[in-house]
């Protein structure tokens, strides 16, 4: 059996009064698409800081394979609109992501931001400044700045929410795309439920206190509202 990107084995996590998962697991093989769908509150930003390593769970665990550190993982936001006076331009907030050894960008990491912008369409427009780029063209900046550093892990965290249908689809191609070419695996957290049906191989539908994860081909839409309903 191959090993899997990361294990979630009977994880935890509560706030006070408040018990968001009890005992939740799933798994990620690497090279998947997983869409995570469920009802408002029932803890999909919670999930997402979690596997980010934000959140200690209070039983269980998260394992990453080979290990934490080598599995990087890159996050896109949903989209919020930026000020138009945002100053920096769409290459100096891609580079904001690259962490090398010295206070300035290397030759190669200069070459790095290039490559992220040509991935993600946003090269002809690098000199712009962030704030004065359209909607679609901010979340590919986004996804830019996600990939960078060469994540094993891409989370969208309702990172289609607002855009028009056009700009959602456009952003998904570019990352169905990144699934397929650059051994990235994604983990998209979405309300959109014809959206995850197009391009996710597996789902994953919280409901309170339990979990279902699944084919994505098993499922119509009618089937995927049912099984996040409560
Ligand atoms: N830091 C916190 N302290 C206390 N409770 C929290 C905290 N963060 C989240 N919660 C609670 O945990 C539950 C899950 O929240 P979470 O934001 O993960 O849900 P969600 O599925 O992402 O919701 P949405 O679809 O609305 O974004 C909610 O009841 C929320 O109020």
């Amino acid at each position: 059996m191959t090993e899997p990107l990361i294990a979630v084995e009977h994880l935890g996590i509560a706030f006070p009064n408040n018990q968001v998962f009890e005992d939740l697991n799933f798994k990620i093989d690497r090279g998947d698409f997983v869409t995570v769908i469920g009802e408002n509150g029932v803890g999909k930003t919670t999930l997402i800081r979690a596997l980010l390593g934000m959140l200690k769970p209070t039983s269980g665990q998260i394992k990453y394979f080979p290990n934490k550190k080598a599995t990087k993982i890159g996050y896109v936001p949903q989209f919020r609109n930026l000020d138009q006076e945002y100053p920096l331009t769409i290459e100096d907030f891609v580079g904001l992501n690259v962490h090398g050894w010295l206070p300035w960008l290397t030759k190669a990491e200069h070459q790095q931001v290039r490559t992220a912008m040509a991935v993600t369409n946003v090269k002809k427009i690098a000199q712009r400044p962030l704030g004065m780029a359209s909607g679609g063209e901010k979340q590919r900046a986004y996804l830019a700045q996600a990939i960078v550093e060469q994540p094993k892990l891409l989370i969208l965290d309702e990172s289609t929410a607002s855009l028009d249908n056009e700009m959602k689809y456009e952003l998904l191609d570019l990352v169905q795309n990144l699934n397929q070419t650059s051994d990235i695996t994604v983990f998209f957290v979405t309300h959109d439920l014809p959206l995850a049906k197009k391009y996710a191989k597996h789902y994953l539908a919280l409901r309170p206190g339990e979990q279902q994860f699944g084919d994505m081909a098993d499922m119509s839409i009618e089937q995927l509202k049912e099984v996040t309903n409560v």
